[in-house]
């Protein structure tokens, strides 16, 4: 019962807080960014749904733009370098666009072209410690993320090794976004010794509070 009652209280919570920031926002685009398994999608489409965005997540843009039906035949059959290409075509076109949420694929942060692209919306990192993103690929499999794929081993293991040697690669290239989502920081705010205790709900508010706090950027200030 009191369960119903909080998960009703923060989707209308949700709701009022989009209403101020869809003046802010003024139409501009939101792309999520983030690690695969950050959320990304899951995250993307309530922030769509609540501010009467539309939602588009660019692996599967690139999927139909190529004409295959997943992810990991597109970098089987062709390579990750025709992947990276192809989503790179697909987020410049998406970025003359207004009234989306993008959620791209864990890697278009490496290419400054695509942040040029994504600097004419508001980027939201979504930032998720290594465990809870390996605790999240091993329950679902690798099968739609080929950087992940493992012949072999335990997929706890085998997703964190994986995951932390991307995060190395990557650097600091996700804090290039005008907002960082710590989920480690609303669970202390919310004090859970966990962060996955974090509802997608819970998450979706925080780009709200802290896009409503920017003030370096003209429609959110
Ligand atoms: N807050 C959350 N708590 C637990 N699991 C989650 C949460 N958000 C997403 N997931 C799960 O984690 C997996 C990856 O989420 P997804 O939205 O596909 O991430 P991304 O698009 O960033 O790769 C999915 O199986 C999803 O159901
Ligand atoms: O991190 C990456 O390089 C990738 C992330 C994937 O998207 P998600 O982050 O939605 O899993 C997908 O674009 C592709 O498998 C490569
Ligand atoms: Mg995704």
């Amino acid at each position: 019962h009191e369960n119903l009652h909080n998960s009703v209280d923060d989707a209308l919570l949700l709701k009022r807080k989009s209403e101020e920031v869809l003046f802010q926002l003024n139409g501009r685009c939101i792309y999520l960014v983030g690690m695969m398994g950050s959320g990304k999608s899951t995250v993307g489409k309530i922030l769509a749904e609540v501010l009467g965005y539309s939602f588009f997540d660019s692996d599967k843009l690139v999927e139909q733009a190529v004409g295959m039906p997943s992810v990991a035949q597109i970098f089987k059959v062709h390579s990750e370098a025709f992947f990276r290409d192809n989503e790179s075509s697909v987020l410049r076109d998406l970025s003359s666009m207004r009234r989306l949420v993008v959620a791209t694929g864990g890697g278009a942060v490496i290419r400054p072209v695509n942040w040029k692209n994504m600097k004419k919306g508001l980027s939201v990192w979504l930032d998720v410690p290594l465990e809870a993103l390996a605790r999240r690929i091993a329950k679902v499999g690798t099968a739609s993320r080929p950087l992940l794929d493992q012949p072999s081993g335990d997929p706890y293991t085998m997703a964190f090794s994986k995951l932390s040697m991307l995060a190395e690669q990557r650097g600091d290239a996700y804090a290039n976004a005008d907002v960082r989502v710590s989920l480690e920081e609303i669970a202390s705010k919310l004090g859970h010794d966990d962060v996955s205790k974090l509802t997608p709900i819970d998450i979706a508010l925080e780009p709200f509070h802290k896009c409503l706090n920017i003030t370096s950027l003209s429609p959110c200030s």
